[in-house]
């Protein structure tokens, strides 16, 4: 371990995250009675231009009217090459009261948006007196946040989570694709055998686990981010457990039928919290005997099967503790 130590992430469950655009307010009541960790409601890219600040109104309704839960609440404010987002933050502090727990900034390029943004809410929350501290998501999907992401995942202690957003990415790195997310048929390679084996690799590994990395680095929860053909569950599933096996904590739902989906894959299975307990019991032995490495149904564990183990049971129990 470097002198360095690594910071946890914040101690709750970011399985899923529920979007909905602020014009749509006949989902509100089915957002809050989902399954899902994390709810955001959305003034960007799903409300039109026209729309934003009659979408803006209904926001701060649904923050103030709605019965949320226990559930994290957010609202995805409007990107800073707009001349929305600053109202979006003034309106959301001023207006609301302390029920909103987290403002998403999107399409974030460096660490200097960031400065802004809390700048802007620094002010607002001084100047309304507010005791709570709006906390801060940060959306990857440009080609500048892919090149900074270390730099703006140390920018603000507000910021909790960091998400990647494969349609805008996808856009701003000049890609030959449509579509949100998923498997992409053009991009694969082909065995040298005599079929020519078509083996399809994921476009989206690189961005994902560098933001993983600049998130694990600072304390961040890494989550990715939406799949948009929700008549796919294959597609999301698989693209959920690829993104898990690199570390996200969790993946957004845009339609209600993704949530269950994602929660079955970040919430760890009975027999993988057992194995992982059973790594950990081993190595108290093993250590109680004076050794550092043991052997568990026929292959090695040590101090860093230890710490695997760990990652998996704190999930678990921080899972249990949010109620399942
Ligand atoms: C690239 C990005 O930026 S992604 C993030 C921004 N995008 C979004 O927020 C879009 C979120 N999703 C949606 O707006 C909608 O789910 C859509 C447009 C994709 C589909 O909406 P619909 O055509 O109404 O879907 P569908 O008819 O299958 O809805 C089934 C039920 O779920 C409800 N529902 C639809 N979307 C949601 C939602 N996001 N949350 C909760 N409930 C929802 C519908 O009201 C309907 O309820 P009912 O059975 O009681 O009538
Ligand atoms: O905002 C999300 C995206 O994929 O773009
Ligand atoms: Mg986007």
């Amino acid at each position: 371990m470097s002198f360095t130590v690594q910071p946890a992430g914040p101690a709750r469950p970011n399985r899923c995250q529920l979007f909905g655009p602020a014009t749509r307010p006949t989902i509100f009541e089915k957002m809050a009675a989902s399954a899902a960790d994390v709810i955001n409601i959305d003034l960007e890219d799903s409300v039109a231009p026209a729309d934003k600040a009659a979408a803006r109104t209904t926001a701060i309704e649904a923050v103030n009217d709605v019965d949320w839960g226990a559930k994290t609440l957010s609202v995805r404010i409007n990107g800073l090459d707009t001349g929305f987002w600053h109202h979006d933050v003034i309106d959301l502090i001023e207006k609301t009261g302390d029920r909103l727990d987290l403002i998403m900034i999107p399409k974030v390029g460096n660490a200097k948006d960031i400065y802004a943004v809390d700048a802007l809410v620094s002010a607002c929350e001084q100047a309304a007196r507010k005791s709570k501290r709006i906390g801060f998501e940060v959306l990857i999907e440009t080609a500048a946040g892919a090149q900074n992401v270390g730099e703006i995942a140390a920018a603000s202690p507000r910021i909790q989570s960091m998400s990647f957003g494969v349609a805008d990415y996808a856009a701003s790195m000049g890609m030959n694709v449509t579509g949100i997310g998923g498997t992409q048929d053009d991009y694969h390679m082909l065995a040298n055998d005599e079929g020519r084996t078509v083996n399809m690799v994921d476009p989206w590994h690189y961005p994902i686990a560098r933001m993983v990395a600049a998130c694990r680095q600072h304390g961040v929860l890494p989550v990715d981010g939406p799949f948009g053909d929700f008549s796919d569950d294959e597609g999301f599933l698989a693209q959920a457990k690829r993104s898990a096996t690199l570390g996200c904590v969790g993946k957004w739902a845009i339609h209600p039928k993704q949530v269950a989906l994602a929660n079955r894959v970040f919430t760890p299975t009975p027999a993988k919290v057992e194995h992982a307990r059973r790594i950990l019991a081993a190595m108290r032995a093993a250590e109680e005997g004076g050794q550092g490495a043991a052997v568990l149904d026929g292959k090695l564990i040590d101090l860093a099967s230890s710490r695997q183990a760990r990652v998996i049971v704190t999930q678990a129990e921080l899972i249990e503790a949010a109620g399942g």
